[in-house]
């Protein structure tokens, strides 16, 4: 039986894809085989022996020490795309609700309830205040162009907004699917210096952290809106707090809410709603659950932050697969021991993946326990799989 731990509440639709006859899922298995999680923090949590798997149903791993499970051979995934549209479409909400006041005039209006027939009235009085600027014709610019940056940026076109990208590690086939009449922005002073709006969608890394501070934000116009559905870390919450008092920053829409920053006039906080839609819920976790059954059961790697993709279809008797450091003398090593137990190698695939490595071999003959020992003993292997 394979154990997952799940740690957060993770949708039915991707829990059922584990064959119960096979699998034992639930947030109270102790030493799993893998686990499956959402925003969960797991960089206190110990990483036991048994623990092969993590997939994170989601986009962003910064909630998972990679480094150290990269280390105790642990492949860590995650779901490209699976929840872009949720997060896309609460952007869109969050892009008119930074422009036309919408929350602090349902607040006001509320006020005036027992007003009986007054409150017509008192409503076209009120409503003055609550004015705000349509997004056609703006400027808004669009950091990060993954998953969901470029949804968002084909999106705001039909608000009739002029749109600014920008990411300098864009793929060539991410680049297909941006818009021809979004402006490549060569670099963020372009995006600061430009747009009325502006909306991060990059992950938390040491580069992205605090990228949005006193120097960025004095570069930007005044009056901005800034939109933070990535990651709170991304934003500096003194900066952008004093920003906001010196009216420099007009408004901040994070899904990330502090203590600091609840109650701050000029912020509209959300509560990590970004994904949270049942179609996205559903995505992520059969996604997820997919990748975890294929590497558990077959070895194969989909869709890993730490490990290369292997996907490969499985007619041997036997797999074996080694994880390993990105080394030379590594491929000669593992198929020397196998020549040395005289088993045939019917196929060898070897990938990397920066620091990493990750070797399949199919075979036809057994793996013996010797032959095991051996490859675990090589200088740079990190963990040794059978399936049979
Ligand atoms: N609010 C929520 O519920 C959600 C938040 N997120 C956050 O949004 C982030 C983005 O998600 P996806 O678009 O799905 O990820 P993605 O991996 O598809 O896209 C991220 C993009 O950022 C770019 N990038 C990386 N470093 C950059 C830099 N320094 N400057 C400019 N661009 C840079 C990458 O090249 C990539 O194209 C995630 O890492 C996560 O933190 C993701 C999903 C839900
Ligand atoms: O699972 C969630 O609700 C959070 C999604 C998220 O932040 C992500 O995918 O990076």
């Amino acid at each position: 039986m394979y154990h997952i731990q799940t740690l957060n509440k993770i949708s039915p639709y991707g829990l059922e894809k584990f064959d119960r006859s096979k699998y034992i899922c639930g947030d109270d298995v102790q030493n799993p085989d893998a686990v499956l999680v959402r925003s969960a923090s797991m960089h206190d949590m110990q990483l036991g022996d048994n623990l092969k798997a993590i997939a994170r149903a989601g986009a962003g791993v910064n909630n998972i020490p990679i480094d150290r499970c990269s280390q105790q051979g642990i492949v860590v995934f995650n779901t490209p795309g699976a929840n872009a549209n949720a997060v896309k479409e609460l952007v869109m909400c969050g892009l008119l609700m930074s422009a036309r006041k919408v929350y602090p005039a349902m607040d006001w209006v509320q006020t005036i309830k027992g007003e009986g027939d007054a409150v017509p009235k008192l409503v076209e009085k009120g409503k003055a205040q609550f004015s705000g600027p349509e997004l056609s014709g703006k400027k808004l610019g669009v950091i990060g162009l993954g998953a969901i940056g470029i949804l968002v940026a084909n999106f705001a076109r039909h608000f009739g907004m002029q749109v600014y990208g920008y990411d300098p590690y864009m793929s060539v086939e991410t680049a297909w699917k941006v818009s021809r009449d979004i402006k490549h922005a060569i670099s963020l002073q372009e995006i600061y210096e430009n747009c009325d709006f502006i909306t991060l969608h990059v992950p938390l890394t040491p580069e992205t952290k605090e990228m949005i501070n006193s120097e960025s934000i004095k570069m930007m116009k005044h009056g901005v809106r800034i939109l933070n559905f990535a990651r709170g870390e991304l934003v500096s919450t003194k900066d952008i707090k004093d920003a906001i008092d010196e009216k420099q920053v007009r408004c901040y829409v994070t899904d990330f809410p502090s203590d600091e920053l609840l109650g701050h006039p000029g912020v509209l906080a959300i509560p990590h709603l970004g994904a949270s839609t049942p179609e996205s819920e559903d995505n992520c976790a059969k996604m997820a659950a997919e990748e975890l059954i294929d590497y558990l059961e077959n070895g194969n790697i989909t869709n890993s932050v730490n490990l290369p993709n292997v996907i490969i279809n499985r007619n041997c008797k036997t797999r074996v697969t080694v994880i390993h450091k990105n080394i030379p003398q590594m491929i000669t090593a593992i198929a020397g021991v196998f020549g040395d137990c005289g088993v045939n190698i019917e196929n060898l695939t070897n990938k990397s993946k920066k620091e990493y490595a990750y070797t399949v071999v199919d075979t036809n003959g057994d793996a013996s326990e010797d032959a095991i020992s051996k490859l675990k003993a090589i200088d740079g292997v990190i963990r040794v799989n059978i399936y049979r």
